[in-house]
């Protein structure tokens, strides 16, 4: 089996106001959807970032994995490196809000757009599912949780009409908002992204969230907004009503100090976003959960490789999200299903996610009780609608928008907002 065609869409779906440590998200998010076709007719699909600069390198990519073959996904990394060491100029390190859009990441973040494509053709070449390129499934339904978000109600200069979700500042509508999404969805766990407003507000929200759900696991996430100082008192106030304490404070250090002063398990999808931070966090005893995420973490194979660095460390293994679509949910659901040790329910944006704007066939997948089902149709298991592709290509041309900037959207807000970290 060969490689005959690559193409690379990138397109640009609604997304809501949703507050974060950053700033705003913009009215749409970029995605870039990829097809791998295969000599003998079979076409593997993937979903990764659409910003500018991944992009770009996707673009060179498409002519360079012409003529491989599926399985050899040793020399699919060899090629991608050498595409991304001809295009990136090297970078410094460190971790974003937004992991996967920055430049060190350019590697892992190509590499794993086009592994997912390949395995998906591997295991439709074989009409076996993708998990069973990944060793096989160990679970059929995956649990996410209820991703909670700050937001206002509509975007400034909206080109569109509101979302059916409304504005959430106050506790009440945080409640609502986990009500609407439980009663949709039926979720177990709730994370609320955090690191937008007062700290001590976003902390009632969470006690009015463990009052209202009594029996779900809650999170919070202030993406690393919060000062050491801060950290430490919106813990006292949390007062143990949490599974998990995710990037509340910045960098290595300062998450290794509030573990050990506070003894509270913290996860992280910011300090530990590769393995040598991985390694450094191990000897600082930083974090107790990594949030895995197969687009930045170099694909579905090192993700499992990372889970079992994890078993070995004994660390906990969960999963980070950006906003994205069905392609990029079933590759999450896939591997994690192989993963033995992701005890924890992962992170998903898909409910933010319009109805009329999936790019597979058949509409939005169904989460059912909190979970995503992988069944034993070939390969990821969803289909490109090219209808809908073609239309949310032409929604990226038209929207102007070419790299996720928070920061630059919240200053149509507020001009006098600027990046300060940590913000409390
Ligand atoms: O867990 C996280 O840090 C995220 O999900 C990062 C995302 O960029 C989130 O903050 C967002 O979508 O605003
Ligand atoms: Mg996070």
């Amino acid at each position: 089996m060969k490689v005959v065609r690559v193409t690379v869409t990138p397109i640009a779906f609604r997304d809501p106001p949703l507050l974060n440590a950053s700033g705003i998200h913009e009215p749409y998010a970029l995605r870039s959807i990829i097809e791998v076709e295969s000599d003998n007719g079979y076409v593997g699909l993937g979903e990764s970032y659409g910003d500018a600069p991944a992009l770009a390198i996707q673009q060179q990519l498409q002519q360079e994995l012409i003529g491989l073959d599926p399985f050899k996904l040793n020399i699919l990394r060899e090629t991608v490196a050498r595409v991304v060491a001809r295009v990136t100029p090297a970078s410094a390190a460190g971790a974003e809000l937004a992991p996967g859009s920055h430049a060190s990441k350019a590697l892992s973040n190509a590499y794993s757009a086009f592994e997912v494509a390949f395995l998906d053709l591997q295991a439709r070449s074989l009409n076996r599912p993708l998990v069973d390129m990944l060793g096989g499934a160990l679970r059929t339904e995956v649990p996410f949780s209820a991703y909670l978000f700050f937001k206002y109600a509509e975007h400034i200069d909206s080109p569109y009409p509101p979302d059916a979700w409304g504005e959430a500042i106050s506790e009440e509508q945080i409640v609502a908002q986990a009500k609407s999404m439980i009663d949709r969805y039926g979720f177990k766990s709730i994370k609320l992204k955090a690191g937008a407003l007062e700290p001590e507000h976003e902390v009632s929200c969470v006690k009015a969230l463990k009052r209202a759900f009594p029996q779900h696991q809650l999170r919070i996430d202030p993406n690393g907004n919060w000062s050491l100082a801060t950290s430490l008192r919106m813990a006292k106030l949390l007062d143990g009503c949490l599974e998990y304490y995710e990037d509340p404070t910045p960098g290595l250090e300062g998450m290794s100090e509030l573990h050990r002063q506070t003894g509270l398990p913290l996860a992280t999808n910011m300090v530990v976003t590769d393995f040598d931070e991985f390694r450094r966090s191990v000897a600082l005893n930083s974090v107790q959960i990594v949030l895995a995420d197969h687009h930045y973490w170099g694909g579905l194979r090192d993700t499992q490789t990372l889970a079992a660095m994890c078993a070995t460390f004994g660390l906990g293994v969960s999963m980070h999200s950006n906003s994205h679509l069905g392609i990029s949910l079933m590759a999450m659901t896939h591997v994690a299903a192989s993963v033995p040790n992701l005890s924890y329910a992962c992170d998903t944006h898909y409910p933010w996610q319009e109805e009329d704007e999936e790019v597979i066939k058949g509409g939005k997948l169904p989460i059912v009780d909190g979970c995503v089902r992988i069944t034993e149709a070939p390969g990821l298991g969803v289909e490109l609608d090219h209808e809908q592709l073609g239309k949310l290509h032409e929604q990226f041309l038209s929207c102007g928008i070419r790299a996720r900037n928070d920061v630059r959207q919240m200053q149509r807000y507020r001009p006098d907002w600027e990046t300060v970290k940590p913000r409390y």
